[in-house]
């Protein structure tokens, strides 16, 4: 694989998915293309057409404003410490993603996977069962339909990476058998005035699975993205897309050619803003081994192999348990 020159990106591109379903090759190339110079230039991109409708969006957006409008000891009920793998519900400043801040100006519920008609939980996968709250009964049903369209929307994003590294269109596929896809649903009061640097709605990081398909409130931008230049590059939601970013265990596959890029969210609109990522991983008992084409004398392996499971559960600990 040869090497780009490291220029710092000055705006995050955007990519149509309206041909993702095209068995043209030309068709599929041009689109395999952009993704890859997205990825090794950016390691952030809008889609567009993305294929998941409006009203499954706003009913998990509707369902989430509902649970975050509870009482705190309603949500408490199913806070995050209680849960094996963190799932549940996180209070403000619970968690911290940036070592050197001083805890996330946002609240947030997280969930794995779970088939709409309760069979299959993430449990038996090592990933922990989902904890939801009694009271509210239809959001578990709104926040697990957008899960799995966001899921599906990720399952036929794998191939194309895979493609953008030249590997087999299918290398992700008995790698990603058992959905190892996180959503955290946010909801991040507003900041005004002076802002303590070290306390922002999500400090800065990196993401840690293989990518992160972001959904963004409309009208109300926070998201920032680091340039190689160390400056700040806007993400703000723009109408109709979702953002793709890609997590550590990508860049750790591929030995950083794929990027895992900073980034942070700050909430100066004034009013409430809800976000949803869902972090799709591979499976835990997956080695992330550096992909032999990203390897060189000149580009040395960086990082040591370990299971995407080691990896994920030693940041979860970093980020909440604390
Ligand atoms: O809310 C956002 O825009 C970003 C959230 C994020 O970066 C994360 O949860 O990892
Ligand atoms: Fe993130």
């Amino acid at each position: 694989m040869s090497l780009t020159i490291d220029a710092p990106f000055t705006a995050i591109p955007v990519i149509d998915l309206a041909s993702i379903g095209s068995t043209n090759p030309v068709v599929r190339r041009a689109l395999v293309n952009e993704i890859k110079r997205a990825c090794t230039d950016v390691g952030f991109f809008y889609v567009k057409n993305h294929g998941i409708p409006d009203p499954v969006i706003g009913r998990a957006l509707a369902l989430m404003r509902r649970f975050f409008d509870l009482p705190l000891v309603a949500k408490l009920e199913v806070e995050n410490t209680k849960t094996p793998n963190f799932k549940g519900y996180s209070p403000v400043l619970s968690g911290n993603n940036d070592p050197n801040g001083a805890g996330d100006l946002q609240e947030g519920f997280e969930f794995g996977y779970e088939a709409l008609d309760g069979a299959g939980q993430d449990e038996e996968h090592g990933l922990g069962a989902n904890a939801w709250p009694m009271q509210l009964p239809e959001f578990r049903d709104a926040a697990l339909e957008y899960y799995h369209r966001a899921l599906a929307l990720g399952r036929l994003l794998f191939p194309l990476f895979a493609l953008a590294l030249d590997l087999p269109e299918d290398f992700f596929t008995d790698k990603t058998k058992h959905s190892a896809a996180l959503m955290r649903l946010l909801h991040y009061p507003p900041q005004s005035g002076e802002v303590d640097a070290r306390v922002i709605g999500i400090g800065a990081h990196t993401d840690w699975e293989c990518f992160t398909i972001l959904w963004q409130e409309p009208g109300i931008p926070a998201l920032q993205v680091l340039n190689s230049s160390k400056e700040w590059i806007d993400a703000p939601p723009t109408e109709g897309t979702l953002v793709i970013n890609l997590g550590d265990e990508l860049a750790r596959w591929t030995n950083d050619v794929f990027k895992s890029t900073v980034h942070r969210a700050i909430n100066r609109s004034g009013v409430r803003r809800y976000s949803i990522p869902l972090f799709f991983g591979t499976d835990y008992d997956v080695k992330l081994e550096p992909i032999a084409s990203c390897v060189s004398a000149e580009r040395p392996a960086k990082y040591e192999v370990i299971t995407a499971g080691e990896y994920i559960k030693g940041r979860l600990r970093a980020t909440y348990g604390h």
